[in-house]
């Protein structure tokens, strides 16, 4: 049965920031009372009265379980005074309350509200000083209605100030009549959460409101899956289970955003498509702004000849009829996309094009998708490449308390150079395409460099794939695999498994290996052992350097399970080692973390031997892998050392950016590459066991492969073709254009 109890609040003890969850001390008939509860809002000073429930807390004893909670406006002058002077409102100390209420005793909050001017009778309070308490007071009252009528609905904390912050006083109509607003305006606010706000406030299922939400958020859900539009028919479908309405309805209401521009209704061909609009506007302009670039150079190809000549001799690398063709097409073309699998010479060939230019005297930029990438794009090639988001220059929006990211580098605003190379293409996704576009002005050549086959990116879209099969551009393929490459097993193993032929796991090779066993449990204990001990010394590299990449997150041998294994094999507990409690799992000094998503405004610092800072920066992204350096529980903070020493401070609220790293996903690790590379693969979904994954997986290695498992699923793997296929049609965009 629920009791009420009230009084003043005396203390706030606790309350968490982010959910408002709060603990407070109550005076209540004259005794303190321990009450607990999502009590955003309430001040200390306040008079409350809450219904709830007395509960045993194992160490706090006796506590009141507070459900739900009113303010009453205090009307006495003790209790008056009391609020004034605790802080809620900026300026008023206790003895400033104390002169109010001396001065207005019980009228004291009707004079603030209805006469505000007439503060300013009190000794120390000027005008401008009454009328910023008046605003303050309204502030404070308005927000407080707005959250006690939010916490109805299970909305609390941050995210409720973020509704009351965009919404104001319009609030109250918005949440009663349309509530799927929120999940249009509100970042945090998803389909889910206001449907069941609508639930409550009693809005029909069949509410037109609710089946445009609905809408809305499948298609932004089917580009979280790597679709840029859904078919008409799969989307009603994915509609009819969600909502439980019938198909007519949801037929209406496609209609109707269409009508509203808020979708784009088309078809392939095929079949009627659609689109939330801002991808279909964003596939337009990709495939029109790609035709834009593709102009052609007069090029005298005579000094081209004598240059590569020239270039030849000085690096003594003579390149190849397809690589000479590639630059060839560079110097002629304002667009060109190169493509090979491993080892193909798409380095040499980046190289050998960087070198033509030079000598032009032209200024060139070189870019890549992620950090890692853009690192071994400057290692290979000896010039500075960034991140595509750095090049683009990246900057937050502030406004108010949202903030949004913007490109400064933009169509008013386009990068000035004249080459500008973009390796690992293949993980581009088509908004990173579309902002890189709007970027590059005609006359500026672009060269997309990438290999087609590794997994397509993370973000919706096939960009690199689609602008090939189109047809409409120079496409130069790399097919020949050199020499020094062709000794190696990894890149002839990669180039068959991507041909789909089975490949020789008889463990003659040198650098290729697979060790047969059937049991989650025992390959775990394979997979410590070769990394622990046998790997190193093979490939000559540290056991961290060795990276465990797996299909899954979840399951026996999933990225989570593994890393617990490899953690306590690899650095476990110590006396000397300081550790963090995070999530399910522990940070330790000395762990391989990987930074899980991009964080342009993190500060890195790169220190000298004696300690002082010698570099700073900002921008650590997605991927990016580094060592726990140490931890300091005195100021809540995790050092990580990540590529090139740089040091990054996170604190302890910022570990969700963290996960350990000794084990990553074959999609996390696109882009990188690794000494050596060991592969659990057991049993998993068939339709991600594919030929593509295991392809990018033993892409990753230089030195070494070992795959621990089951044969039979790597000859399934090779044999299985079937991609998740992906809803695209930049393919036709571009070559539509043309007719
Ligand atoms: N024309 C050439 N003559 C001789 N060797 C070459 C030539 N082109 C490339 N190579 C050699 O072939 C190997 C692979 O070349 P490169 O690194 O350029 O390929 P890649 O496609 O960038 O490979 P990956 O994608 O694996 O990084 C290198 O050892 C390189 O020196």
């Amino acid at each position: 049965m629920s009791e009420i109890v009230e009084g003043f609040v005396e203390k706030i003890v606790f309350r968490n920031e982010d959910n408002g969850y709060t603990i407070l001390s109550l005076m209540y008939d004259e005794t303190e009372i321990t009450c607990v509860g999502y009590l955003t809002m309430i001040d200390e000073g306040e008079y409350i009265q809450g219904s709830g429930s007395y509960i045993h807390h194992p160490v706090y004893g006796e506590q009141f379980l507070m459900e739900s909670c009113e303010i009453k406006e205090p009307e006495d002058a003790y209790s008056m005074e009391l609020y004034l002077g605790s802080g809620a409102i900026k300026g008023i100390g206790k003895t400033l309350a104390a002169r109010i209420v001396k001065k207005f005793g019980d009228s004291t909050f009707r004079i603030i509200v209805e006469d505000p001017e007439r503060l300013a009778e009190v000794k120390g309070i000027s005008r401008r000083m009454a009328m910023e308490i008046y605003r303050q007071f309204e502030d404070k009252r308005d927000m407080r209605s707005a959250m006690m009528f939010l916490q109805k609905y299970n909305i609390t904390g941050n995210l409720a100030a973020k509704i009351f912050q965009e919404y104001g006083q319009r609030m109250y109509d918005i949440i009663r009549e349309n509530p799927y607003r929120l999940a249009e305006d509100i970042s945090g606010i998803g389909f889910k959460t206001a449907d069941d706000i609508a639930r409550k406030v009693g809005i029909e299922p069949s509410s037109d409101y609710r089946i445009k939400a609905a809408i809305l958020y499948l298609l932004i859900q089917a580009n979280g899956e790597g679709h840029v539009y859904l078919p008409e028919n799969e989307l009603i479908e994915r509609a009819k289970n969600l909502l439980m309405v019938d198909e007519e309805a949801i037929r209406r209401q496609i209609s109707a955003l269409n009508i509203k521009k808020k979708i784009v209704v088309t078809d392939n061909n095929e079949e009627s498509i659609i689109y939330a609009s801002v991808f279909y506007y964003m596939e337009l302009n990709v495939a029109r702004m790609l035709h834009d670039l593709n102009i052609k150079y007069d090029y005298n190809l005579e000094i081209l000849k004598a240059r590569l000549n020239h270039i030849e001799n000085e690096t003594g690398t003579t390149l190849d009829e397809q690589q000479k063709m590639a630059v060839k097409e560079a110097v002629c073309n304002g667009l060109l996309i190169i493509t090979g699998g491993p080892g193909t010479g798409k380095t040499t060939t980046i190289n050998g094009i960087i070198k033509v230019f030079e000598a032009e005297g032209l200024d060139i930029l070189l870019a890549a998708p992620t950090g890692r990438a853009a690192k071994r794009m400057s290692d290979t090639t000896g010039y500075e490449a960034k991140t595509i988001h750095r090049m683009l220059e990246l900057s937050k929006l502030t406004q108010g308390d949202q903030s949004s990211f913007t490109f400064e580098r933009n169509e008013s605003n386009p990068l000035e150079t004249d080459v500008l190379i973009i390796d690992e293409m293949s993980m581009v996704d088509l908004s990173l395409m579309h902002a890189l576009l709007k970027a590059v002005s005609v006359g500026t050549r672009l060269i997309l460099v990438g290999d087609v086959n590794q997994l397509p990116s993370v973000g919706p879209g096939n960009v690199l794939k689609d602008i090939i099969n189109s047809h409409c551009f120079n496409v130069v393929m790399l097919t020949k695999i050199f020499r020094q490459a062709a000794d190696s097993d990894i890149i002839v193993n990669a180039h068959k498994i991507n041909a789909g032929e089975q490949i020789c796991l008889d463990n003659k090779s040198k650098d290729f290996f697979l060790l047969k066993r059937d049991n989650s449990d025992v390959i775990t204990a394979v997979m410590i052992n070769l990394i622990k001990n046998k790997l190193p010394k093979y490939v000559q590299a540290t056991s961290f350097d060795i990276q465990v990449l797996t299909p899954m997150r979840k399951g026996e041998l999933g990225v989570e399970k593994l890393n617990k294994a490899l953690q306590a094999a690899l650095n476990p507990p110590s006396h000397d080692k300081k550790e963090k409690e995070y999530h399910n799992g522990i940070f330790r000094e000395g762990d391989k973390v990987m930074q899980v998503k991009n964080n342009y405004q993190l500060g890195w610092e790169i220190k000298s031997s004696y300690g002082l800072s010698i570099q700073t920066g900002t921008g650590v992204f997605n991927g990016d892998a580094g060592i726990i350096k140490e931890i300091n529980l005195f100021s809540e903070q995790l050092t990580v050392e990540f590529d090139d020493n740089r040091l990054v401070n996170y604190s302890f609220s910022q570990l969700d950016e963290l996960e350990l790293a000794y084990a990553v996903t074959i999609h996390k690790s696109q882009g990188s590459e690794y000494p050596a590379v060991v592969l659990p693969i057991l049993d998993g979904p068939r339709l991600l066991f594919n030929r593509n994954l295991l392809y990018t997986a033993v892409t990753r290695a230089k030195s070494c492969v070992v795959i621990v498992g089951s044969d039979k699923m790597v000859k399934f793997m090779i044999d299985n073709k079937n991609e998740q296929s992906r809803y695209s049609r930049l393919c036709d965009q571009i070559k539509e254009i043309l007719y």
